[in-house]
């Protein structure tokens, strides 16, 4: 599942966010990639051990996870590896896969949190290789694609203005796409009857079937 979430930054945290970044120093990509994909990996980022990286990680994290939306979509375990990331004119990030690993954490779900907005750049589009085609995102600022780290997926040229992203891997309680979805579907249906009906017998019964799975499924 490739899921859109809009406004996952409040629009002062986006303003800082960009103010931060347009100060800060941008060293080259290829330091962070796998060995295969630092071989299509053309972009900048910001150095993972300064102080502003450290501030700014910790921001977009509580973002994202103050999100019911990804939460219970994406059952995070542990949101780790957040890199803030540059494509200037002509930059690029081609066809790859992310590692299953980033030091001890996996990578199950990996998203990417737009900064700049569309009309200010062109090209750059995130494109996911699905079964059916290609799907192409670019969103708003603020707004962020999430998709299981397991499909391959590429980074358009910029062809003018700055490509400015946060990107960042999740381990989630649960590794399966397909479990995810079964849970979220789940999750999606008991909260609806219980603004409608509230605690209804079906919404505890659907309840313990989710927590149940859960518990099922969890690693
Ligand atoms: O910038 C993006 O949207 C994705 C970048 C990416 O695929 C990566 O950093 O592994
Ligand atoms: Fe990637």
């Amino acid at each position: 599942m490739i899921l859109a979430i809009d406004n996952i930054l409040t629009p002062e945290e986006l303003q800082f966010v960009v103010e931060s970044l347009s100060q800060a120093n941008f060293v080259d990509g290829k330091t962070t990639a796998g060995w295969h994909a630092k071989l299509v990996k053309n972009n900048i980022q910001l150095e993972k051990t300064s102080e502003r990286s450290v501030e700014l990680t910790d921001l977009v994290k509580a973002a994202l996870e103050r999100n019911l939306l990804l939460k219970t979509a994406v059952l995070p375990k542990i949101i780790h590896s957040i890199l803030f990331s540059r494509y200037e004119k002509g930059m690029s990030y081609g066809s790859h896969t992310d590692n299953a690993f980033m030091g001890k954490w996996r990578s199950d779900v990996s998203f990417t949190l737009f900064l700049s907005s569309p009309n200010t750049y062109s090209g750059g589009e995130l494109v996911v290789a699905t079964m059916d085609g290609d799907r192409s995102y670019k969103l708003e600022a603020g707004s962020a694609i999430v998709y299981p780290s397991s499909m391959l997926h590429r980074v358009e040229p910029v062809t003018e203005g700055a490509r400015l992203v946060a990107v960042g891997w999740i381990q989630s309680l649960v590794r399966d796409p397909s479990e995810r979805e079964i849970l979220f579907e789940l999750d999606t249906v008991r909260r609806s009857i219980f603004a409608k009906e509230g605690k209804t017998l079906e919404f505890d019964l659907l309840s313990k079937t989710h927590s149940n799975l859960l518990r099922k499924w969890a690693d």
